[in-house]
């Protein structure tokens, strides 16, 4: 699948842009759903600065993710994360693409809600089990039963990823056509909040 980003009209471009203002668009939602992708190319698309989250903790820490809850736990990952993505929305606009456990912590998901506009990346379980099942390095899925561990976090996570201003579903389609859909429901939003 290319990475090239086909045009999105330049309306819809224009108009997703008035909605945000200063404001970020702060992608959430479960490991694989796409957020890191489809966030840098929304980015290109509205030509607007990219960050992701998890590679700002690891630029910042000189760690992996996984040596990271090694070697300090969850507990001090997600105090990290807080203090990252807050600094992260302070210059936006931006488009901020989260770790899969930031929206769930309550002080983050505040964060968010204050300095941006939200999109959960949705998506089915076994669209996600392919995906995350491709690759090492997701320190929760490290357990005897990755799917069905990835089902309990959809479980537990789904209603809260659900608060997000708007969602769209994330499915294998062109990655592109996941970012037309974003602009879309971006650009129907109201201009301000
Ligand atoms: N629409 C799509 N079609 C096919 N593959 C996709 C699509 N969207 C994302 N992917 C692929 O799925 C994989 C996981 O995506 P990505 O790393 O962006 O997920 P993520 O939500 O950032 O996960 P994490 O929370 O672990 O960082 C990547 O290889 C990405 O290229
Ligand atoms: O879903 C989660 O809690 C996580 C997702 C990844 O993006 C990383 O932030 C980390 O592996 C934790
Ligand atoms: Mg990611």
């Amino acid at each position: 699948m290319s990475d090239v980003v086909e045009p999105v009209s330049e309306a819809l471009v224009k108009r997703a842009r008035a909605v945000l203002g200063r404001r970020n668009l702060v992608f959430v939602g479960l490991m694989g759903a796409g957020k890191s992708a489809i966030g840098r190319l929304t980015a290109q698309a509205l030509s607007l600065p990219f960050v992701d989250s998890d590679h700002e903790i690891e630029r910042v820490s000189r760690m992996t993710v996984a040596e990271l809850f090694a070697a300090y736990g969850e507990t001090e990952f997600r105090a990290l994360e807080t203090r990252v993505i807050k600094r992260l929305l302070q210059s936006g606009a931006r488009i901020v693409s989260t770790g899969g456990g930031a929206y769930i912590n309550p002080q983050t998901r505040r964060h968010i809600q204050k300095s941006g506009v939200s999109v959960w990346l949705n998506a089915e379980l076994d669209v996600l089990w392919e995906r995350v099942n491709k690759r090492e390095g997701r320190p929760l899925l490290k357990t005897d039963d990755p799917k069905g561990t990835l089902e309990r976090l959809m479980i537990e996570r789904y209603p809260i990823y659900a608060e997000a201003d708007v969602s769209v579903l994330s499915r294998d389609v062109k990655k592109e056509r996941i970012v037309e859909e974003v602009l879309q429901a971006i650009a129907g939003m109201p201009s301000r909040k």
